[in-house]
């Protein structure tokens, strides 16, 4: 079955980021925040604006072999974040849960904070805003770009 699509703009990923930023402000305070590279890195900042929080380590996990999910790998381990004990480990999005279980076995101190999470997934995430269904495939603004597209009745008509 094709996979429907969500499609996520600058102002909705910084609005849900914000709302993620309110519901983890009450369950701090927080050493730093460890962001999932490469798609956590923007949640990240946005939320340790928020909470200003100065101390942002990374954590590098690669899933996919060019297009086929192949073995996790770790690519780069926190440095500095210990346990994760007192540590925000932030990320895009949970799916499969892959790259959630990998991690969090190397930090399983850390509160896991998700903006956007697939029912799989869900389970290993101690924070989210917003579930989507397991087919669906979220777009994100660094995914996509504006683009011309032809008006209904000319696209009517090449069928
Ligand atoms: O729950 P999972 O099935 O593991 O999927 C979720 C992960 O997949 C995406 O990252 P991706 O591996 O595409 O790499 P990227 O962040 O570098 O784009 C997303 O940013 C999550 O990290
Ligand atoms: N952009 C994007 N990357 C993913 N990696 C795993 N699931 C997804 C998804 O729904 N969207
Ligand atoms: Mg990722």
């Amino acid at each position: 079955m094709a996979p429907r699509y969500f499609t996520v703009g600058w102002d909705q990923l910084h609005r849900d980021a914000k709302a993620l930023a309110w519901r983890l402000i009450e369950k701090g305070p927080w050493t730093g925040v460890v962001a999932i590279t490469r798609g956590g890195l923007i949640p990240a900042a946005i939320i340790a604006r928020e909470l200003e929080c100065r101390i942002i380590e990374t954590v590098s996990v690669i899933t996919y072999d060019e297009e086929k999910r192949g073995d996790p790998r770790v690519a780069k381990a926190p440095a500095a974040a210990g346990d994760g004990t007192g540590w925000l480990l932030v990320d895009d999005l949970v799916d499969t849960g892959t790259t959630a279980r990998l991690v969090r076995a190397m930090l399983p101190g850390a509160h896991f904070a998700t903006i956007y999470a697939k029912p799989a997934g869900k389970p290993l995430v101690d924070s989210f805003v917003t579930e989507v269904s397991q087919d669906t495939w979220i777009l994100f603004p660094w995914d996509t770009e504006a683009q011309f597209i032809p008006p209904i009745a000319k696209a009517g008509a090449a069928k």
